[in-house]
C-alpha cells in the first residue's frame, strides 16, 4: 500500500516588518521566513473516505483550540485539492502534532502544506502551480511559503515570496511559554509607525553575521504580544542569557520564541537548561534550515 509521509517544519519569522495596512485593515508585512528541524508530520493513505487521526503531544491542545464547527485547516486543503483537481477527497491523514497550537510557527500552515504536498503525490495530481499557490493562500497567509519550503522575503500578507538568499548554518532554541495569544488581538494592540521594508539580499557568511543583519530588523509585534501576555517578555530575557545565544526574538505573533546559536551543542545545552529552570514551557532545540526537509 502506497503510504506517503512529508514533515511540516515549524516556520520562524527571523524578522518581521509591519509596512502597511490594506483597506480591509489586514496589515501589510515585511518578513524573512524560514524554518527549523523541528515540526509535525503529516501521512497520507488511501482510503474509500477522507477522515483525519490526530495524535501526538499537542493533539489535546488542538482539539481544545478547535472553535466548535471549525474543520482542521489539512482536511479544509484536502477537501480543496480535490475540488481543484475534480476528484472525491479520499485518504487516511494521519497527523501527528508536536508543535504547540496558536504559536507563532505556523503549526497549521505547515499541516495545510504537507497536506497538499502528499495528496498530490498520493492522488497523483500535479495542479499548476501557480493554483497550488492560490490554493495555499486562500488557506492561510503562511501556507504558500511552507509550501514553497525555501527560506523567503515574503511580503504583502503572505503572497509575495521572493526566495531569500541561502542562511548560514545555526541552530535555534524555540521556547514557547504555553500562553495563547491571539493574532487579531496582537494586530489590534499594535502601536506606531509603519516600519520599512528590509528584505534580506546578501547570504551572511555565518550564524554571527545572520544575527547582526538581524538585529538590523526587528519583530514589530512583539511590543504589544508582550503586552498581552507578559510572559513573552520573560521568554525573552531568559533565551537572551543562555550561553551561547546571539540573539532573542519572537516569532510572527507569539508566543513562540527563539534564540540563534551558531553550534548545535551550544543550543541543546541551552533547551536542556531551560528545560530544568522552566519545565512548564515547551522548547526545543532545532537546526536552522534554508530549505525544508524533503
Ligand atoms: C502573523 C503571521 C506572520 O507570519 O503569523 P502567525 O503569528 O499567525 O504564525 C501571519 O501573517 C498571520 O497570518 P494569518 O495566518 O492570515 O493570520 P490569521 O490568524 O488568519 O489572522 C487573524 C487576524 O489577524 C489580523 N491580521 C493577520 C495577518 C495580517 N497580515 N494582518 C492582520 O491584520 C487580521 O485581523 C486577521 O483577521
Ligand atoms: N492542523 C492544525 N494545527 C494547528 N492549528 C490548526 C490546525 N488546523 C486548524 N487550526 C486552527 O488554526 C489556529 C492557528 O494555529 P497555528 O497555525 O498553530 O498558529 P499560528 O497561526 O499562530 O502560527 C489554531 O488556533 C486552530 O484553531
Amino acid at each position: 500500500m502506497t503510504v506517503v509521509v512529508v514533515e511540516a517544519p515549524a516556520k520562524v519569522n527571523l524578522s518581521l516588518h509591519v509596512v502597511g495596512r490594506r483597506d480591509d485593515g489586514y496589515h501589510l508585512l515585511d518578513s524573512l521566513i524560514a524554518f527549523a528541524g523541528v515540526g509535525d508530520t503529516l501521512t497520507a493513505a488511501p482510503a474509500e473516505d477522507l477522515a483525519l487521526h490526530v495524535d501526538g503531544p499537542f493533539a489535546e491542545a488542538l482539539a481544545a483550540a478547535l472553535p466548535a464547527g471549525a474543520e482542521n485547516i489539512v482536511l479544509k486543503a484536502a477537501r480543496r485539492l480535490a475540488e481543484a483537481a475534480g476528484i472525491a477527497p479520499r485518504a487516511r491523514l494521519t497527523l501527528t502534532k508536536r508543535l504547540p497550537v496558536a504559536a507563532g510557527i505556523g503549526g497549521g500552515s505547515a499541516d495545510a502544506a504537507a497536506a497538499l504536498l502528499a495528496l498530490c503525490r498520493l492522488w497523483d495530481v500535479a495542479p499548476p502551480r501557480e493554483d497550488l499557490m492560490a490554493l495555499a493562500l486562500g488557506l492561510g497567509a503562511d501556507v504558500p511559503v511552507c509550501l514553497q519550503g525555501r527560506a523567503a522575503n515574503v511580503s504583502g500578507v503572505g503572497e509575495g515570496i521572493i526566495d531569500a538568499p541561502t542562511l548560514p548554518p545555526a541552530w535555534l532554541v524555540l521556547v514557547n511559554p504555553l500562553v495563547a495569544v491571539s493574532t487579531p488581538e496582537v494586530f489590534r494592540a499594535r502601536r506606531g509607525r509603519f516600519n520599512q521594508a528590509a528584505p534580506l539580499t546578501e547570504a551572511p557568511a555565518d550564524a554571527a553575521a545572520l544575527a547582526e543583519a538581524l538585529r538590523a530588523r526587528a519583530n514589530d509585534l512583539t511590543k504589544a504580544a508582550v503586552t498581552l501576555a507578559p510572559e513573552i517578555g520573560t521568554v525573552l530575557v531568559d533565551i537572551g542569557a543562555l550561553p551561547g545565544c546571539l540573539l532573542a526574538r519572537m516569532s510572527g505573533s507569539g508566543a513562540t520564541c527563539f534564540g540563534l546559536f551558531a553550534a548545535e551543542a551550544e543550543a541543546r545545552a541551552a533547551a536542556a537548561a531551560l528545560a530544568q529552570t522552566r519545565p512548564e514551557w515547551w522548547s526545543a532545540a532545532a537546526p536552522l534550515l534554508s530549505d525544508r526537509p524533503r
